[in-house]
């Protein structure tokens, strides 16, 4: 017979070294208490599933094995909010009855609040690039979470991880300094720029007025991103919007010729401007550990690679290791390069590149 099960999630975080807004924690156990007249017994089992690879916390354990003492099986827990005892930081849980179904692996409630809202998802710029067909599929990936006046979504510097799409309300984008760089709203997204470039969290978000965000996690995100290449385009567009207007890397730099270090700039970020400020010249990259490596441009696309003794696609992924060298883009190419055909669609590239990236680093940490 299983324990019966009850779903937290974590509403709030301030600081937590550990988890971040919308983990979910199963916790499931009993505790009897025997009181007779020669002893008197206490017995406790409390199960608790954590986040997927993300460390455990006993602090946390501690105080959700309490709520099985006091209530002394899930099912008789009452809807209501925890506050972990804190560490650094400190979350708030929330438990309501309806996270069950997703831990359970059925999200019906889920898909049935999503399937209504299917008419107004489709208005939305980032579901325009998905064909009607497929809409609901792709809309099924998403999961749904109703947000409080300042809460905190995402936090600069946390490891990326979901991406987001707001559906009702508005949140704002804090910078380092706590000022407001903008304020997105209903049908915007975030998240985007640290899974694509695998990169920490570059701003704060957080909830500005009572909203509903839908969000899907990195593996979900970048099925979607292969199957779907105008998705990749608008990635594309938006963020080079938002480079622009946040003053990333000034324009201005690029075309009067930019030097600098890959231990300030990395190489993804790096080409990814260059792409996107369709950049057309040579971006010459030396002091690397395999000597020097010349890339050429055509209006942000990439039409020659050649590091060591890689050249084409294999240059791109190699230099992505790299994080020392100096670089120097020249703008201009020789005439005989006009016509070179690209070595692939940039957005692609980049997210191989990310994915080999990610798979070296796993076999290294195993
Ligand atoms: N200038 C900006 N305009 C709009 N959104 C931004 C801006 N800067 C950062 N963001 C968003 O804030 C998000 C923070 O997390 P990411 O870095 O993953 O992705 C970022 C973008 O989605």
């Amino acid at each position: 017979m299983a324990f019966p099960k009850a779903v937290f999630k974590v509403s709030a975080v301030k600081n937590c070294p550990l988890y971040s807004f919308g983990d979910l924690f199963t916790v499931a156990g009993i505790t009897i208490s025997m009181v007779s007249k020669e002893e008197n017994t206490f017995v406790n089992t409390t199960i608790i599933h954590s986040p997927l690879k993300k460390e455990k916390c006993k602090t946390l354990n501690g105080d959700l094995t309490k709520v099985i003492i006091q209530y002394e099986r899930a099912d008789k827990i009452p809807v209501c909010m925890i506050s972990c005892s804190g560490c650094t930081g400190s979350i708030r849980l929330e438990y309501t009855k309806d996270l069950e179904l997703t831990a359970n692996g059925s999200e019906k409630d889920y898909t049935n609040e999503l399937g209504s809202m299917l008419h107004l998802l489709s208005d939305f710029a980032f579901f325009k690039n998905i064909d009607e067909e497929n809409l609901e599929k792709v809309v099924n990936f998403f999961h749904l979470n109703k947000l409080k006046k300042d809460d905190i979504v995402i936090r600069k510097g946390d490891p990326g991880g979901n991406f987001y799409i707001i559906i009702t309300g508005s949140v704002n984008v804090i910078n380092d300094v706590g000022m407001t760089i903008t304020t997105l709203s209903k049908g915007d997204v975030f998240g985007e720029m640290s899974l694509i470039c695998n990169d920490s969290v570059g701003a704060t978000i957080q909830v500005r007025e009572p909203s509903s965000i839908l969000y899907i996690d990195r593996k979900n995100f970048q099925k979607i991103l292969e199957q779907y290449p105008s998705i990749q385009l608008y990635f594309t567009r938006l963020m080079a919007k938002r480079l622009t207007k946040s003053n990333t890397i000034r324009t201005e730099d690029l075309s009067s010729g930019m030097i600098g270090n890959l231990a300030e700039i990395p190489a993804e970020a790096l080409f990814q401007t260059l792409n996107m400020n369709n950049k057309t010249g040579i971006l010459t990259i030396s002091e690397l550990v395999n000597g020097t490596a010349r890339f050429s441009f055509r209006q942000g696309s990439l039409i020659k690679a050649k590091y060591y003794t890689y050249e084409g696609e294999a240059a791109f992924y190699e230099i992505l290791k790299e994080q020392e060298g100096r670089f120097r883009f020249t703008p201009g190419i020789p005439s005989e390069d006009f016509e070179v055909p690209e070595i692939g669609y940039f957005m692609k590239l980049l997210m191989e590149g990310m994915r080999r990236l990610d798979e070296g680093r796993n076999i290294r940490t195993n």
